[in-house]
């Protein structure tokens, strides 16, 4: 039989779990076929399930293709963390179809579910129901004991809230969206968490991080402003591993497909969808975004929409970073609010470098994900000094922009550390993420260059 070992090297099976059909040109005995597999975590294993050749179908059900130390089909990197992406993916899918629910909410009601944290920061019902239902998910599925998790909310500021309501609102939200858990692949509870059980799971996240063993940095609601004023936020979930980051993943509920729709206001992209609805397998509304480390590639899938059931890959395809890399071609991204980066000292840089573009300014992870999909070329964050960026806001754009092909770092051209805690601690100045060498190298010279003269 010709099935051997070169499938691994020619074929683009998806490194994922599941089951899938894909076209696997001039590879078996020369003529193109096409291929139906079925790829389980457990053993490992990939089974050929059929291949059809010029419409006809031969079965291989019987047929097991070991993969030599587990070699991951694409890139013969090994395939270490399948697992663990294909829950995390499939975790942050339930998240953002519940912030879509929950901003729905917010700006048809123009109700008052949104709260201010003790640092004037902003925090809604979302928040702590995406909190508990990741934590919930990622301990059901993976043994609450190997779970460490990190993240953004706390028990206590819920508690603290005495928001008549709130918590049974976070406790309804969370039931309502782990009902839907197996139109995700998932496995829903069996009866509804008490609000013990929920607040137990929003607690569950209280690792610190650090250098030793394995976690994940969760941040629930990303770009908490942006999600409350209806615009761009994200759901962002990594494993972190010695202090590496090992996988990302980026729900962007309201990154669409088309790129130029980032450059409008989400209200111009509600009124079109309402004008044009959106269809079930349509790319207009919403994707998620990840990457393993090591592996060289970054996937992108749409989110679920309707009653429709999450079926592996779910129309996954590669992203990449854009390929420019001359300055005035290049557009950067950065915050909205300029309280969270200079925008006086990004556009100093941008006029010395030569960026002739206007500056992208979007909400949360969003941005990283414009990079990694070749969007944009150029992020850039210099907060204020102080101010100590946290590890959940970086983490999964990290590691997705630099599987894509890009580099991130801090503005001294090193790598972000996330070994040292809940905070980049140790941070140069600023981070910059950028599509390529090219234009990091001159960022990092420009920000020499003017840093003695800023007022940061
Ligand atoms: N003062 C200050 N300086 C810098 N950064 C800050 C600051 N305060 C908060 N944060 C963190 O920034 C996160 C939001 O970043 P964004 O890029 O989305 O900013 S913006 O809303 O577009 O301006 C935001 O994430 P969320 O809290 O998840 O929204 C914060 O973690
Ligand atoms: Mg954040």
């Amino acid at each position: 039989m010709p099935l051997n070992c070169s499938i691994s090297l020619a074929t683009k099976v998806p490194h994922i779990l599941g089951q899938g059909r894909r076209y696997a040109p001039n590879h078996f005995g020369k003529t193109s076929c096409f291929l139906t597999y079925s790829r389980n975590y457990q053993n490992k294993s990939l089974q050929i399930v059929s291949l059809s050749k010029l419409n006809q179908t031969q079965n291989y059900t019987s047929s097991i293709m070991e993969e030599p130390k587990s070699l991951d089909l694409l890139s013969g990197k090994p395939e270490k963390y399948s697992k663990e992406i294909d829950i995390a993916v499939r975790a942050v899918q339930m998240a953002c179809s519940l912030c879509q629910k929950v901003q729905d909410s917010i700006i048809s009601k123009s109700n008052n579910q949104v709260q201010s944290k003790d640092d004037n920061s902003l925090v809604t019902v979302a928040d702590w129901s995406v909190q508990a239902t990741v934590s919930w998910i990622l301990c059901e599925s993976l043994g609450s004991r190997n779970v460490s998790i990190v993240a953004e909310e706390d028990v206590e500021t819920l508690s603290k809230t005495h928001k008549a309501g709130l918590l049974e609102a976070v406790v309804q939200t969370v039931n309502e969206c782990l009902a839907e858990a197996p139109r995700f692949g998932l496995n829903a509870p069996g009866v509804a968490l008490t609000t013990s059980e929920v607040l137990e799971a929003i607690s569950h996240c209280n690792s610190s991080g650090g250098p030793i063993g394995r976690f994940w940095a969760l941040d629930p609601v990303d770009g908490t402003l942006g999600f409350v004023r209806g615009d761009q936020y994200a759901v962002a979930l990594a494993l972190i591993e010695e202090g590496e980051v090992v996988l990302g993943v980026l729900g962007c509920p309201n990154y669409p497909m088309r790129k130029e729709w980032l450059n409008y206001h989400h209200r111009y992209h509600r009124i079109i969808s309402k004008l044009t609805p959106p269809t079930s397998e349509s790319w207009d509304k919403g994707c998620v975004i990840y990457a393993g480390k090591g592996s060289g590639e970054a996937w992108m899938q749409p989110l679920l929409q309707g009653n429709k059931k999450l079926v592996w890959p779910n129309s996954a395809r590669p992203v990449r970073v854009s390929s420019i890399n001359n300055p005035a071609l290049a557009t950067f991204c950065e915050p909205v609010e300029k309280a969270n980066s200079s925008h006086s000292f990004t556009a100093g840089l941008a006029h010395s470098m030569g960026l002739r573009m206007q500056p992208l300014r979007v909400y949360s992870m969003v941005k990283y994900a414009a990079i990694a999909r070749g969007d944009a070329e150029i992020f850039m964050k210099f907060a204020r000094a102080g101010y100590k960026e946290k590890i959940w806001d970086h983490a999964a754009g990290a590691v997705i922009i630099q599987e894509a092909g890009g580099v991130v770092t801090d503005a001294g051209g090193r790598p972000l550390d996330f070994s040292k805690g809940m905070y980049l601690d140790g941070l140069d100045r600023g981070i910059i993420a950028c599509a390529g060498p090219v234009l990091h190298d001159k960022i990092v010279e420009a920000v020499d260059a003017s840093w003695n003269s800023s007022s940061l």
